[in-house]
């Protein structure tokens, strides 16, 4: 059983913990957190092992009745894999840890690419991370982006990909955030950030891509047009997309308009939390003109990224290939509606 510790236990920590704790060939060793807040009291009730990050912190926990089962070091020195899912910039700040016990490590999207060797896809680049020793899982809207440009760029050939993408303003949870009356180009600079780094996933991809945030905390929606190297039909890219095991293509009979009724959708086909980890690829929108493929998406920020840590989990240690991976991550947390 593969032992995994998990730094940082919020909107992607916790949904990672929970998703390990499901894999046959893996067990949560323990979170860690740096205060005693509704996380940490959830984290104990699902019976998770509770260590504090910032050791200075450690008697909040105690004046909250948290039992805390140790430092952030003994966590990180007892475990296979740490994944590190603190906040944008803290990971970096961790890495010397890792690097101390000997431990392999899993980076969020919000590090920067440099930070690691590899960034991850198993969709589109598993083997780039096999026993490596720290990766970064890319971003969710990189990870939405890849998705779909493996399969195309291995059934036709890609010349060209230009993206829009239209970002959620925060998670449910972010109350800080905006806008809330606004729609901004953002970032302003074209290319967005999204584009450089889909091309750590491809690096000799030709890829453009704007974004902008607006006030929607539910997903992010991608506008993409990709210039393949062939003319197709728009039936044969639906049917290529309908292979792929992450990629949920919505039928026009199940009226779903739009980021509302998907996450509608997940909560009644009793999804935990809600998640949706699957890209959600309106049917009718994947069209054809010449060589021009043209679609939209829906990403689900919270969760997609989720089945991508628990594969990176097993490349990083060797402990599967990334088909044999894919599918127990698959069956396990249940992804295809
Ligand atoms: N949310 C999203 O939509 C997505 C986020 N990402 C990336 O995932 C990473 C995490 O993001 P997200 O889960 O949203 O962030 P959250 O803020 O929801 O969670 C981060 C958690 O880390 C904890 N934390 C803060 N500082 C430390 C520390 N020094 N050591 C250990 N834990 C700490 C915080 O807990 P505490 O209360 O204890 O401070 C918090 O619960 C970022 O890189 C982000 O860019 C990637 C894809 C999507
Ligand atoms: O990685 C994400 O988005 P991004 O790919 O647009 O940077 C996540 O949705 C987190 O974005 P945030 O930086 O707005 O919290």
């Amino acid at each position: 059983m593969l032992q995994v510790a998990i730094n940082g236990y919020g909107t992607i920590g916790k949904r990672v913990a929970d998703a390990v704790r499901q894999q046959p060939d893996m067990e949560v060793l323990g979170v860690a957190k740096t205060r005693p807040n509704f996380e940490a009291e959830t984290a104990i009730e699902k019976g998770f092992a509770l260590y504090a990050a910032v050791e200075e912190r450690e008697e909040l926990f105690a004046e909250a009745g948290l039992e805390i089962a140790g430092p952030v070091e003994d966590l990180v020195a007892d475990a296979d894999v740490v994944v590190d899912a603190t906040p944008s910039g803290i990971g970096a700040q961790n890495k010397e840890l890792y690097e101390e016990y000997d431990t392999p490590a899993l980076y969020q999207g919000g590090e920067d690419a440099d930070l690691t060797d590899v960034s991850f896809n198993a969709r589109s680049n598993f083997e780039d991370a096999v026993d490596a020793d720290h990766v970064r899982v890319v971003s969710c809207n990189t990870t939405g982006l890849s998705r779909v440009i493996a399969p195309l760029r291995e059934a036709y050939g890609v010349e060209k990909v230009r993206a829009t993408l239209v970002r959620r303003g925060g998670d449910p949870g972010q109350t800080s955030r905006g806008p809330i009356n606004d729609i901004l180009p953002n970032p302003v600079t074209i290319p967005s950030h999204h584009g450089p780094d889909v091309e750590t996933i491809f690096p000799d991809l030709d890829i453009d891509t704007l974004g902008m945030k607006v006030p929607a905390t539910l997903m992010h929606m991608h506008s993409l047009n990709v210039t393949l190297e062939e003319e197709v039909d728009a039936a044969d890219v639906r049917e290529l997309f309908a292979d792929e095991s992450r990629l949920f293509l919505i039928p026009e009979r199940m009226d779903i308009d739009g980021s509302g009724k998907l996450k509608e959708y997940a909560l009644d086909a009793g999804r935990p939390r809600g998640d949706i980890w699957e890209n959600c690829i309106w049917e009718e929108s994947v069209s054809t003109v010449g060589r021009d493929c043209y679609l939209f998406q829906g990403i689900h920020q919270e969760s997609d990224v989720v089945p991508e840590n628990v594969d990176a989990i097993r490349a990083v240690t060797g402990a599967a290939d990334a088909e044999e991976s894919i599918e127990t991550t698959n069956e396990t947390l249940g992804i295809g509606f």
